[in-house]
């Protein structure tokens, strides 16, 4: 399920934050620092050199101080753990900036040609529109700058307004602009604030998203191993544990198949239980369903070579699939199940044949030609099998 969330304030104030930084750092500081350069240029000729050097160099101590900051930040992604502590450093950075560049124009207001002046507050102006460019995504940080540069400048301009013909212009001028910097900034800022919770939601989303993929795929995976599960129980006989007769059928074609490509012969053994019913008359059908389990464990000791399947065939018949098998190898597999049988020596107590258990085998082999159908060979492996039983049983006939 995905939720529509919102960005908590926190995240978004690290997120504003961190793109200030990115985008803002080098152009506050390279446009203050080429302010700084050109005030030193205009006031050379008409102040104290030494000062001038001395307030020159103040000023780019604080925008160092400031750029090393910003970088720290960045680097130590502190932005994210004490967003707070960060905000109010650069508030506060950017206000003593801001006073920097008014004090630095009332200077020039007092004591320099009009023109100076002049060219100072263009200057600042141009620095405003720099900051605003690049620094409002942090709103307060754009208005600490505006109130300490600009609007000073407005009101001392408008205070002193008989000093210079202009100055009274200027101050109402620059209230306007003041004004005007106030609503655009909010606007710019309220996109930019807008812009970082879409991505971030979007990343969330997307987040949600591979969360939700990898589920699924868990969840598929869990289907694949029950069906899998559940193929493997179908295909397996509950009493022995061996294969069932669904996984004779499906073997039994896909080795004929394999034995027809390469040519190969094919053998198989039917096995079936000398006079079980007797057995189980006698004894009971639980100690009956006992020797099936015995029997099933000395035909998987019988069986050695690679891809034989052993399984039951149905009620006390099972059967041996032996590929690439001759009928000399299906022959030696037969005795040897058949001497472990007699081996085993399990008592019963109503054999005609034997006092022990005994069986009877079918083998068969063939080199499947395009016809060959698997009922076919387990008819003719069953003629073998009644040949055995016709033969006084315990014994192995070839078909
Ligand atoms: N205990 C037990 N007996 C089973 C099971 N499946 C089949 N049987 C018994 O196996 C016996 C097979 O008997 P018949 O087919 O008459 O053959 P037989 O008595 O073995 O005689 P021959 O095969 O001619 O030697 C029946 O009595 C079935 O009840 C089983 O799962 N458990």
């Amino acid at each position: 399920m995905i939720y529509q969330r919102h960005i908590p304030r926190e995240e978004l104030l690290s997120a504003q934050l961190e793109l200030l930084m990115q985008h803002g750092r080098v152009a506050t500081i390279s446009a203050n620092l080429v302010g700084v350069i050109a005030v030193i240029g205009l006031f050379w000729p008409f102040s104290y050199l030494p000062y001038l050097l001395l307030w020159g160099a103040a000023v780019l101590i604080m925008l160092l101080l400031r750029s090393l900051f910003m970088s720290n930040a960045l680097v130590e992604r502190s932005f994210n753990s004490s967003p707070k502590a960060v905000y109010w450093q650069l508030v506060i950075g950017s206000a003593l900036t801001g006073l920097v560049w008014s004090s630095a124009y009332v200077y020039s207001a007092l004591n320099l040609p009009v023109t100076i002046q002049y060219v100072m507050l263009l200057l600042i102006v141009l620095i405003t529109a720099i900051s605003l460019a690049v620094t409002v995504t942090i709103r307060e940080h754009f208005l600490a700058y505006l109130f300490t540069a600009l609007w000073p400048i407005a009101w001392w301009s408008l205070v002193h307004y008989r000093d210079e013909p202009y100055n009274l212009t200027i101050g109402l001028v620059l209230l306007v602009v003041c004004a005007l910097l106030m609503m655009v900034s909010n606007w710019i800022y309220r996109s930019f604030r807008n812009m970082i919770a879409l991505n971030w939601e979007r990343e969330a989303m997307s987040r949600e998203l591979g969360d939700l993929t990898n589920s699924l795929r868990d969840r598929n995976r869990q289907l694949q191993d029950a069906r899998r599960q559940l193929t493997d129980l179908a295909n397996i006989d509950e009493l022995t544990g061996l294969g069932n007769r669904r996984l004779v059928n499906k073997v039994l074609q896909e080795e004929i198949n394999r034995a027809r490509r390469a040519g190969s012969e094919l053998s198989l053994i039917l096995i079936d239980v000398d006079y079980f019913k007797n057995y189980n008359d006698s004894l009971g059908h639980s100690a009956g369903d006992t020797v099936l389990q015995e029997l099933s464990d000395l035909m998987q000791r019988a069986t050695s070579r690679a891809g034989e399947v052993v399984a039951r065939y149905g009620g006390e018949e099972f059967i041996i699939i032996s590929p690439n098998s001759s009928p000399a190898a299906a022959m030696r597999t037969a005795s040897r199940l058949q001497s472990l049988v007699l081996d085993e020596r399990i008592p019963h107590p109503n054999s005609e044949v034997s006092d022990y258990i005994t069986i009877s085998q079918g083998v068969v082999t063939v080199t499947p030609d395009g016809e060959l159908q698997p009922g076919e060979l387990i008819n003719r492996a069953d003629e073998a099998l009644y040949e055995a039983k016709g033969a006084g049983r315990n014994t192995i006939s070839v078909g």
